[in-house]
């Protein structure tokens, strides 16, 4: 047995575990990197990448199809799905070599690509090393979740690690599960050609605002996907290629293909955390507010530490862990400014609370103010006009907001620069937004708060007559 001992042990080369090596070793730390998969962790290989790549491929299909409205010849958008897949393994390809191995054993990063367990408080096993560490960062990631359904296991079945390896398109893709990699994965596979059901046991995207979601979901519905609420999978039967979904209520749904999308479950089970006294439950491992376990030297980071699991989260949970354990300094998460998008078209973005929430929390001190796309001039141009953007205000600052339409994910950015910093409506008035872009919708949203006390104001009124008299 190998015995080597470290200041940082990191297991899990995922969007967290490399964020903390690569941070820690340039900042002067050694750091030992344990990965037993592949190297980029769930968003390079089997989530965020794919995923969207797979989306861009249905993009370009769904536009040749609607091309007509531009004045263009519309085309058939006659899809090779086995191409498309090509299409996603050269994209990840592409971004791999910026998580490989290589790359940080160039930084210094000693990389063992092995499975680690906790032999004891501030040791890991991997292989048939062990390592010693000062501090240790479980970054374990998480696995789907594929719910205990009689039939299950007797079917062939994809999830999100097995999906984007599929070469033959489906005739018929059934999903269970409506939640963002369903509802994803549903319109990118309609756009691609499959005849599309998406069976969700609650409300479809159920984490966002239902008047938001339903504006995602009426487009779904439009593009021909069938998504059944408030249904339940009770049983699975069927052979490769001819899958029969019961439903609770007693629906049969035929397909030719199934994708389980329902969930996450955090990976601790073969941690054999108790050796080290980290304590975890069905959400994941326990967490202080500054990803501290109940062993002080071990930190859990992203999607293993239970919270909001997206990539961008496992990076700032990164940030927020390299402050206290490589310079001491207190740290801890803020949620409220984290925000997430759901890449279906039109795209569905929150930040902060969502109207319910700010509603629930801060009663009649709560404005809500809204623009449509319809009135942004870009979006027109575009015929991208589906959608509203909703800011949750209270006492002039933000403290949510929501954002159905073209190109959401990328102006949620501003409301979260605006909830991390406590940003108020009037400086985002006040900015100057290029001409004719869709981000102008963001500065009429905050215009939109001041509009009624400027426009509808009798003391505004009264104090420009008085001005405009008495001016020279
Ligand atoms: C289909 C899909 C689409 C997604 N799309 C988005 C998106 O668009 N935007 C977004 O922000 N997020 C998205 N996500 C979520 C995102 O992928 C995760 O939040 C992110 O990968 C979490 O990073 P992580 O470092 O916590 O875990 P991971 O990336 O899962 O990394 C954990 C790593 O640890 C390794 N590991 C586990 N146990 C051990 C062990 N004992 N020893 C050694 N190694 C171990 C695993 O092999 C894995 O490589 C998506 C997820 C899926 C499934
Ligand atoms: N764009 C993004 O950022 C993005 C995209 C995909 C995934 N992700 C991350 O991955 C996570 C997991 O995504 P997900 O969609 O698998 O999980 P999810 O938990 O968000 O949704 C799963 C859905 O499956 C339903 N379900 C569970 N069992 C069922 C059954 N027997 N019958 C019918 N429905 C059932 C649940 O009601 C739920 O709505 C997300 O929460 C997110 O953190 C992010």
């Amino acid at each position: 047995m190998n015995r080597i001992k470290t200041d940082i042990l990191v297991i899990g080369a995922g969007s967290g575990g490399l964020s903390v090596a690569a941070g820690a070793v340039q900042m002067g730390a050694d750091v030992v990197l344990l990965e037993a998969n592949e190297m980029g962790g769930d968003c390079l290989n089997y989530g965020c990448v794919p995923s969207k790549a797979l989306i861009a491929s249905a993009k370009a299909a769904h536009a040749q199809r609607n091309a007509a409205q531009y004045g263009v010849e519309e085309a058939p958008g006659a899809v090779d799905y086995a191409a498309a897949k090509d299409h996603v393994a050269d994209v990840i390809a592409q971004i791999a070599p910026v998580d490989s191995q290589e790359r940080f054993e160039g930084l210094g990063v000693r990389v063992i690509r092995e499975y680690g367990r906790f032999i004891s408080r501030d040791e890991v096993q991997a292989g048939d090393t062990i390592i010693k560490a000062r501090r240790i960062v479980i970054a374990t990631g998480s696995s789907p979740f594929v719910p205990p359904i009689p039939g299950l296991d007797e079917v062939p079945y994809h999830t999100n690690e097995t999906l984007f390896d599929l070469r033959e398109k489906p005739d018929h893709m059934l999903i269970i599960g409506g939640g963002p990699i369903g509802m994803e994965m549903a319109q990118a596979h309609a756009r691609l050609g499959c005849k599309v059901t998406v069976i969700e046991g609650d409300r479809a995207l159920s984490q966002d605002d239902p008047e938001a979601t339903a504006v995602v979901l009426q487009r779904l519905r439009a593009e021909g996907v069938t998504i059944e609420e408030n249904t339940k999978a009770a049983r699975v039967g069927g052979s490769a290629g001819s899958i029969e979904l019961e439903t609770e209520d007693g629906r049969v749904f035929k397909g030719s293909h199934l994708l389980v999308a329902a969930g996450r479950r955090a990976n601790t089970a073969e941690l054999d955390l108790e050796k080290a006294g980290v304590q975890s439950d069905a959400e994941g491992v326990t967490v202080d507010a500054g990803l501290r376990t109940s062993n002080r030297k071990v930190h859990a980071i992203g999607d293993v530490a239970g919270r909001l699991q997206f990539t961008h989260v496992a990076g700032y949970h990164a940030n927020v862990i390299i402050r206290s354990m490589l310079f001491g300094l207190p740290s801890k998460v803020r949620m409220v400014q984290i925000p997430w998008v759901t890449y279906t078209d039109p795209e569905l973005a929150q930040v902060g609370l969502t109207e319910v929430e700010a509603k629930k929390k801060h009663g009649p001190g709560l404005e809500v103010v809204r623009v449509d796309y319809e009135d942004n001039d870009r979006a027109r141009a575009e015929r991208r006009t589906t959608g509203f953007i909703k800011v949750m205000v209270v006492r002039n600052k933000p403290v949510g907001a929501t954002i159905v339409g073209y190109q959401a994910g990328e102006l949620i950015g501003i409301w979260a620069l605006a909830l991390a910093n406590n940003i108020k409506m009037g400086q985002i008035a006040g900015m100057v937004a290029p001409y004719p872009t869709i981000g102008e919708l963001n500065k009429r949203a905050a215009g939109a708060y001041f509009a009624p006390r400027l426009f509808e104001s009798d003391m505004v009124k009264r104090v420009v007559r008085f001005v405009q008299r008495v001016l020279p």
